[in-house]
């Protein structure tokens, strides 16, 4: 990461937690060891949860410059009010508008990598927003299909992938094909390599169904769909293995034996992470050609401005950013792509 690129931070919904967090990180950038960061949304959502200093500026080079001084934040103003915990439209439309701007930052080499805050999926659904997630809509700014990006969620012990993602779970089972599970563990292990410098990933697969479908008796999506996407996966030569009972394969010593785990749907990998790693938990998109995190947790109306967030997760969040983008820079110097084993 060169010195005057920081992370630029979105600061997700403000009625959220967002501005809460990233204001708490800030406060504690020193003692965390943070890189330099430049947050991307309303200072009034700020203003409204905090009493530090802000620096309003007008680049990431000037936040980068001015760190020091305040919390530097590029204005994207809110039409409305900003009431801690009763999100509304304007609020949607500037954390729409905050997401935007800082991907399109770093897209363009102005930001190091993107860290998304907090929204809520359900006002931006109401705005018109027409992606599941920010994962999908990083994906599409960056011109890659949305098949071919992950979402990663990480902690100290435990990374857990989603084949299926934000969709009815009475939907997730049709929505699986052998192609899908394949890309998604194909970005998964290129993941693990551009952006936690593991030289051979090794990847746990679940089945989909109870003890991954005994044999057939219980479900065939094992038989006919994970098995041979994880064939697939083993003919290009990544060490993968299942599908394996979901329910046996999160406990302490089946952790050890993979660096990630994919699983066929949202809660089968995010429950087992939120459970270990919610204070710390951190979500990457892997398959982008740009670093993007994003704190685990969501938007947490329920304790907005009531000074009980946590910033863990953000500050994770913002570790992750940059050490996936040192890694990325290694890479490169070394004139690797970390697309496949060795290469
Ligand atoms: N990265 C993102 O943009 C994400 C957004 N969401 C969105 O957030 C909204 C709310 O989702 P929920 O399922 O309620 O999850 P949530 O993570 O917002 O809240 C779950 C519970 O954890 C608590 N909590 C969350 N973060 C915390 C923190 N940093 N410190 C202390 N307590 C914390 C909340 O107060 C709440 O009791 C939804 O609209 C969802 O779409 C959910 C997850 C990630
Ligand atoms: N449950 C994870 C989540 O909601 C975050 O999704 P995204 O907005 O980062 O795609």
């Amino acid at each position: 990461m060169t010195a005057t690129r920081p992370i630029a931070v979105s600061l997700g919904d403000p009625a959220g937690i967002g501005p809460e967090v990233i204001a708490k990180c800030w406060a504690g950038r020193h003692e965390l060891d943070l890189p330099a960061f430049v947050a991307i949304g309303d200072p009034r959502s700020v203003e409204a949860v905090w009493d530090g200093p802000i620096a309003v500026v007008d680049s990431p080079e000037n936040g980068f410059e001015r760190f020091d001084e305040g919390l530097p934040v590029i204005p994207i103003r809110s039409g409305g009010e900003i009431t801690p915990g009763q999100p509304d439209g304007a609020g949607a439309h500037c954390a729409y508008d905050s997401l935007e701007m800082a991907v399109g930052l770093t897209r363009e080499g102005a930001a190091a990598a993107v860290v998304t805050g907090p929204v809520s999926k359900k006002q931006l659904y109401e705005i018109g927003f027409t992606h599941p997630g920010q994962t999908e809509f990083v994906a599409e700014r960056c011109g890659v299909s949305k098949s071919n990006v992950a979402m990663m969620l990480a902690g100290p012990s435990l990374r857990a992938v989603p084949v299926t993602t934000h969709i009815p779970l009475s939907e997730a089972s049709e929505a699986l094909t052998v192609d899908l599970v394949a890309s998604r563990g194909r970005a998964a292990l290129r993941g693990l390599i551009r952006n936690f410098g593991i030289e051979k990933p090794r990847l746990a697969v679940t089945g989909l169904n109870p003890h991954a479908g005994e044999n057939g008796a219980l479900g065939t999506e094992e038989i006919e769909i994970i098995g041979p996407a994880i064939d697939q996966l083993r003919d290009e030569g990544w060490d993968v293995v299942g599908p394996l009972p979901a329910d046996t394969m999160f406990h302490d010593r089946a952790r050890a034996k993979y660096d990630a785990a994919l699983a066929m749907y949202h809660d089968q990998a995010l429950i087992p992470l939120k459970a270990l790693h919610f204070d710390e938990g951190v979500n990457i998109t892997l398959g982008l050609p740009i670093v993007r995190t994003s704190p685990d947790h969501g938007t947490a109306f329920d304790i907005a401005g009531t000074d009980q967030a946590e910033p863990t997760a953000m500050a994770a969040a913002l570790i992750c950013a940059r050490d996936a983008a040192n890694c990325r820079k290694a890479l490169a110097q070394a004139g690797r792509t970390g697309m496949a084993i060795g290469k």
